[in-house]
């Protein structure tokens, strides 16, 4: 696992749209794999201005989703395929074929979230898998005690999750749903690439155990620890409890330069 502290979320943003656009570069239809929440928004930013400034064609590109709410509206705004398809797939000027998710309003869930393993793996996979990290170290909807094996499944969200996810819905928990379908863990691990953004002291602690703890069902997010190319980057608030900060330091200022992200 390497771990890169940056100054602040927007470098963090910068860094990950750059090793986006290289990816791009290689592989101009890379099935690139999306979170949602507030971190991740620096990384969409960083990439959809280097569309603009024509310094990378994501024309030929296609995106996966993580995770989605089980039972909203078709169309909520709130759902995550609407989230992904107004902060992701639009600015990039991507059209909706471009995008898969699985199917939250499917009535037979289980079938969807198979439906949904299969879907990614006659797409190739995913070339590279973004993450954010929730505050108790789920990644997805991956709730602690998440089998480390786990494939797209339903799963019932924590009340931190539901309280920490209210403000995308007015404030109000009793309006966000309790069931969700994310990617199971082992799915997430068969990306080819695995960065993680954490940002703000609210993370510090899940960063800590994810990088340095032990890999723990308790902790899904060490699950990265299991992974033959995971990239952690970590704002200095959220590095703040790690205790080899320094070496992770050295480490990427001495990183040769052909490795890239
Ligand atoms: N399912 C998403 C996760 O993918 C995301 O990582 C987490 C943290 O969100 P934020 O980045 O807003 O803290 O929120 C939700 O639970």
């Amino acid at each position: 696992m390497e771990v890169v502290i940056v100054p602040n979320a927007e470098a963090g943003g910068e860094l990950i749209a750059e090793g986006i656009a290289g990816l791009l570069r290689r592989k101009p239809d890379a099935l690139l794999g999306v979170a949602t929440g507030s971190t991740p928004l620096p990384i969409y930013t960083a990439l959809t201005a280097k569309v603009r400034a024509g310094a990378v064609d994501v024309s030929r590109a296609r995106i996966a989703q993580l995770d989605e709410y089980v039972g909203l509206p078709a169309g909520h705004p709130e759902s995550y395929r609407s989230t992904v398809l107004r902060q992701v797939v639009e600015p990039l000027g991507l059209g909706p074929d471009a995008f898969m998710g699985p199917d939250g309003s499917a009535e037979d869930v289980q079938a969807a979230c198979e439906a949904y393993d299969r879907a990614l793996a006659e797409a190739g996979g995913v070339d590279l898998q973004i993450l954010g990290i929730g505050t108790d170290g789920h990644i997805g909807f991956n709730e602690p005690c998440s089998s480390l094996a786990s494939r797209t499944r339903i799963k019932t969200l924590t009340e931190q999750t539901r309280v920490d996810n209210a403000r995308f819905f007015d404030g109000d928990i009793e309006q966000v749903p309790h069931h969700v379908i994310t990617q199971g863990i082992g799915t997430i691990l068969d990306a080819r690439h695995l960065v993680l953004l954490a940002t703000g002291e609210g993370k510090a602690e899940a960063v800590a155990q994810t990088v340095e703890g032990p890999v723990a069902a308790l902790v899904p997010a060490s699950a990265l620890q299991l992974h033959p190319h995971a990239t952690v980057v970590v704002d200095e608030a959220a590095a703040s409890r790690l205790k080899l900060a320094d070496y992770f330091r050295h480490t990427y200022a001495n990183k040769p330069t052909w490795q890239g992200l």
